[in-house]
């Protein structure tokens, strides 16, 4: 995103059943993680169904800057050339990672332990975040950190070429802070450990072990788990097939489940169970959905989810250790939420106030100025649902969850819900609009 783009308001309004077979863009966690691991392989990645949004092309930027080469056919087949674990150059500009957390904190892991400085920024957003949680364990590598204003970008990361191997227990749930320190740990001699006490997305994991890394993965007695790898590491070119992004899935799912009679087919769908939590809370709230054509392709669970909005959904408690398997799902359970019938309780959200925005201050905002009923309870949110009133104009902050979640509570609601900037929506899913519009969706720029 950039900071001085003019804002686009948006607005959607109610618009009965939607119906489509669709899919929607490829995985962002799994497109930056195929671009960068890629650019570390030696040889020459293929990957096919990249999230082409503009965080993920911010990391193709940021490969190219190190080294590697990154092109894309007119098809929409990308290719990457690596240079090798341990052979980035250090690039002669500063890396502007745009409105991404998992792109600048990865290449923080990734820089770390190679012999160079690089210098990185983004937007307004990502430099509100807190990038602390990965200088502290990537410090205990030997790289140097120099941030502005307490550890947010813009950032100078000192790589060091005489790494020493880490062993770290997360302070909280996050994939991005476990994946910096592995991917550090690619270029470290000795063994790198990573100990989650929740366990997190593993596309790392995962997608390491089909780069030709040995990654061994212990389930703890706590439930945790244990990842650890030995480096330094030679990775082999591995093509990779990106599948379709479940927290993008969310919002037509979420979008057929509150308008009665919808009917929509959702294909190709990531189904890593680590990644399935809103499903299983939909369904337990007593929504239609069906998974067919389970398959497995490039180490990930994938398969089509079938929605439709036959089912009035209801309130449910959803627990607290769900919260890392849909994570970025909550604004969007909220507004379904505002559909049920009766209180959801959304417990331990704590972690939602240092995404794109503090998503628990935003969502609660939206709710309020839609006329939505719900309170904030230490880090709970608990919302009560009914008859959505609407007429609200919501504050994006250049979040995308936050713009596609409230046009979604639109499309249910008494009067249109705005949106006062669409834009960052390309983060993620930059056919959002066209796709839910062919679905039956009604939106409307806002004047
Ligand atoms: O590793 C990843 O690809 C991601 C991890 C999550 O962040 P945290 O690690 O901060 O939970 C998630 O919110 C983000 O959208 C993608
Ligand atoms: C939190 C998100 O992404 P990131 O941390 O990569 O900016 C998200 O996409 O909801």
């Amino acid at each position: 995103m950039s900071s001085s783009q003019t804002k686009r308001p948006l607005s959607s309004a109610k618009t009965g059943p939607i119906s489509g077979d669709i899919r929607v863009p490829g995985d962002k966690s799994i497109s930056h993680r195929s671009l960068m691991f890629g650019g570390l392989a030696i040889g020459t990645t293929k990957v096919t169904g990249l999230l082409e949004g503009e965080d993920v092309l911010a990391t193709a930027d940021a490969m190219r800057k190190l080294g590697a080469t990154v092109t894309r056919d007119e098809d929409g087949t990308w290719h990457v050339t690596g240079v090798g674990v341990g052979a980035l150059r250090e690039p002669d500009s500063v890396i502007d990672m745009g409105n991404a957390g998992t792109g600048i904190r990865l290449m923080a892991g990734i820089v770390a332990t190679h012999p160079i400085t690089t210098f990185f920024t983004g937007d307004a957003s990502l430099c509100k975040r807190p990038m602390g949680r990965v200088a502290d364990p990537l410090s205990k590598f030997g790289a140097q950190f120099i941030t502005r204003d307490r550890g947010r970008p813009p950032m100078a990361v000192i790589g060091t070429d005489e790494a020493k191997p880490v062993t770290y227990t997360l302070p909280m749930a996050s994939a991005q802070v476990k994946s910096a320190v592995m991917l550090a740990g690619l270029n470290t001699t000795g063994t790198t450990t990573v100990i989650e006490p929740k366990p997190s997305r593993d596309h790392t994991e995962r997608m390491l072990r089909h780069f030709g890394v040995d990654v061994d993965v212990k389930v703890n007695d706590d439930g945790g788990r244990t990842v650890s790898l030995t480096g330094p590491v030679e990775m082999k070119a591995a093509d990779i097939v990106v599948p379709t992004d479940p927290s993008s899935a969310a919002f037509p799912m979420v979008a057929a489940l509150i308008n009665p009679d919808s009917h929509v087919t959702i294909r190709d769908v990531c189904l890593n169970p680590l990644r399935t939590g809103l499903i299983t809370t939909l369904i337990e709230m007593g929504g239609d959905i069906t998974i067919t054509n389970e398959r497995e392709e490039a180490g990930e669970t994938i398969g089509d989810l079938v929605v439709t909005g036959k089912n009035r959904l209801k309130g449910i408690v959803v627990p607290a250790e769900r919260a890392p398997s849909m994570i970025d799902e909550y604004p969007v359970l909220a507004v379904a939420a505002a559909y049920a019938e009766g209180e959801t309780r959304m417990c331990d959200l704590e972690e939602l106030r240092v995404k794109e925005s503090d998503r628990l201050a935003a969502v609660a905002a939206g709710l309020e100025a839609n006329g939505v009923i719900h309170r904030i309870e230490g880090d709970d949110l608990i919302v009560t649902g009914g008859v959505v009133p609407g007429g609200g104009m919501v504050e994006t902050h250049l979040d995308h969850r936050i713009a596609m979640s409230f046009l979604v509570l639109g499309l249910g609601a008494e009067k249109p819900v705005a949106v006062d900037d669409a834009n960052p929506i390309a983060t993620s899913f930059p056919n959002f609009e066209k796709l839910m519009g062919e679905m039956g969706a009604k939106f409307a720029l806002h004047s």
